[in-house]
C-alpha cells in the first residue's frame, strides 16, 4: 500500500513540475487578463462538473471573498451552485443547458468565463464558452489531456499535460490559488 501511496504523490510531483515547465507564461496571462478585467469592473463567471464544480465555487469564494488579502469583494459567481436553477434548467431544457443558460442571462461584454474541463470535452461547458464568446467575454479553459474541444474555441487554454482526472484537478486548484494571489497583488499592492 505504502507504494501505491508513494507511486501517486510521484505522479502528483511530476504533474507540477510539467505544469512549471510549460505552463507558466500562460498562468500569467491569464491572471493578467482578470487583473485588467476585474480592475476595469468586469466580472468573473466559472463552471465545471464533479470535482471542477467544487474547483470552480473554491475559485470563485477567493475571489469575492479573500485570498490572503484584506480588500474589496470583487465580482465573481460559480454557475453551479444553485440547485434551483441547475434542475429547471436541467428538466426543462437538458443538462448540455445548464451553463449556458446562466452565460445567457449574467454575461456581458469584456467578463472572464472560465470553464474547468479535465476532458477538455464536456458538453455543457463547451456550450457555455461558445455563448461567452459570441457575448465578447474572455474565454478561458482549465482543461487535461489533449486539451479536447474546449481548447479550439477558448481565448486561452491552460491544459494541464496529464491523462489522469485527478492529477488533472491537483494541478487546476494549484493554478487558481496561485491566480487568486496574482489578482490580489495586481490589483491591491
Ligand atoms: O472529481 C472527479 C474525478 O476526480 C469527478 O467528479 C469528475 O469531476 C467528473 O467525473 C466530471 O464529470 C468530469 O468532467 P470533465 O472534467 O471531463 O469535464
Ligand atoms: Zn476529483
Amino acid at each position: 500500500m505504502n507504494e501505491e501511496i508513494t507511486n501517486q504523490l510521484r505522479s502528483s510531483r511530476e504533474v507540477m513540475e510539467a505544469v512549471e515547465r510549460e505552463l507558466t507564461p500562460r498562468i500569467a496571462t491569464f491572471a493578467g487578463m482578470l487583473v485588467a478585467a476585474l480592475g476595469g469592473g468586469k466580472k468573473l463567471l466559472v463552471m465545471g462538473n464533479g470535482g471542477s464544480a467544487a474547483d470552480a465555487q473554491h475559485f470563485v469564494a477567493e475571489i469575492v471573498g479573500r485570498f490572503k488579502m484584506e480588500r474589496r469583494g470583487l465580482p465573481a459567481v460559480a454557475l453551479t451552485t444553485d440547485t434551483s436553477i441547475l434542475t429547471a434548467i436541467g428538466n426543462d431544457y437538458g443538462f448540455d443547458a445548464v451553463f449556458r443558460r446562466q452565460v445567457e442571462a449574467l454575461a456581458d461584454e469584456g467578463d472572464v468565463v472560465v470553464g474547468l474541463s479535465t476532458s477538455g470535452s464536456s458538453r455543457n461547458v463547451y456550450d457555455a464558452l461558445a455563448l461567452a464568446n459570441d457575448r465578447g467575454c474572455i474565454t478561458v479553459g482549465l482543461l487535461g489531456r489533449d486539451g479536447g474541444t474546449i481548447k479550439e474555441i477558448v481565448d486561452l487554454d491552460i491544459t494541464v499535460p496529464s491523462g489522469d482526472t485527478p492529477r488533472i484537478q491537483e494541478g487546476h486548484i494549484t493554478i487558481i490559488h496561485i491566480v487568486c494571489d496574482l489578482v490580489e497583488k495586481g490589483l491591491f499592492t
